[in-house]
């Protein structure tokens, strides 16, 4: 039987307005470790909204957010982050002049003797061996470490962004749309890496607009429309027309139990 400390993220009932418009009306919402779960819906349906709810971006104005199964208040990424949530966002967010490493401690630097050390020096090899490990146990091979993030195809970039959630989140990550700019071949390879996050224990959040990707990933599939949940389904129970149908004419009161 599901409880609620067996999710890593749980939403009930979560509310959010933007004057006249409301972006979220009631969403349940929940995510296991060690699964992608699919947030698919059309477009306005209020995937990003939820996702913004998720990562302390927008303060929903009613309902309930857990996390472990405690409740919390996100009020701010930074929040976020103290939870071990980490998110990846469609612009990526790498500064593309910098190196993988240096992306991935962006912000998090480590420095030389310590953060009370009176010296302020990075601690470049401790940080470049850390990521590269990170890069290793998420088999994301990058060619030349050593060269700014501008050098690497899209794919690669998303793989870096990617890593670098994954090292930093003990819990959670969210993926924006991660394969919506990529062909066939990195589409392959960052979707096969979105498996290997979640296998690390790892609950993965993905918004995508590709039904085929979904399938082929997911774990659990939760459809949005107008703002709520109208179906879950679990690995295997949809095909591509069932989520369709989902996303355009779903009702809660046809929501498959999740
Ligand atoms: N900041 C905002 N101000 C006003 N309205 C907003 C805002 N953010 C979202 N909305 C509205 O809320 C609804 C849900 O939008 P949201 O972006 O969450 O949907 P989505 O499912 O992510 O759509 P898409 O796939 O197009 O990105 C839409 O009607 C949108 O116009």
């Amino acid at each position: 039987m599901d409880t609620a400390a067996q999710y890593v993220v749980q939403a009930r009932g979560i509310r959010k307005a933007f004057g006249h418009v409301e972006a979220l009306r009631g969403v349940d919402f929940e995510a296991k470790a060690g699964e992608v779960t699919a947030l698919i819906g059309d477009n306005g349906a209020g995937k990003s909204s939820l996702v913004k709810v998720l990562s302390g971006v927008y303060v929903p104005d009613e309902g309930e957010l857990r996390i472990d199964g405690k409740p919390v208040r996100l009020s701010s990424p930074a929040d976020l982050r103290e939870h071990g949530i980490e998110t990846v966002y469609q612009d990526l967010a790498l500064a593309t002049d910098l190196t993988p490493y240096e992306n991935v401690f962006m912000g998090r630097e480590i420095f030389r003797g310590g953060p009370l050390a009176p010296l302020r020096l990075v601690d470049r090899r401790t940080m470049r061996a850390r990521a590269e490990e990170t890069f290793r146990g998420l088999d994301v091979r990058i060619k030349d470490q050593g060269a700014p993030v501008a050098a690497l195809s899209g794919g690669q970039q998303q793989s870096v962004a990617i890593a670098r959630a994954a090292m930093w989140a003990r819990h959670l990550v969210m993926m924006d749309e991660p394969t919506a700019a990529l062909g066939v071949a990195q589409t392959r390879s960052v979707l096969e890496l979105i498996r290997r996050v979640a296998d690390q224990g790892i609950a993965v959040i993905l918004i995508s607009h590709n039904m085929p990707d979904v399938l082929s990933v997911a774990d659990s599939i939760q459809v949005l429309r107008l703002g709520q949940r109208v179906a879950s389904f679990a690995r295997g129970e949809a095909e591509v027309p069932d989520l369709v149908q989902a996303m355009t004419s779903g009702t809660p009161a046809e929501a498959k139990a999740s």
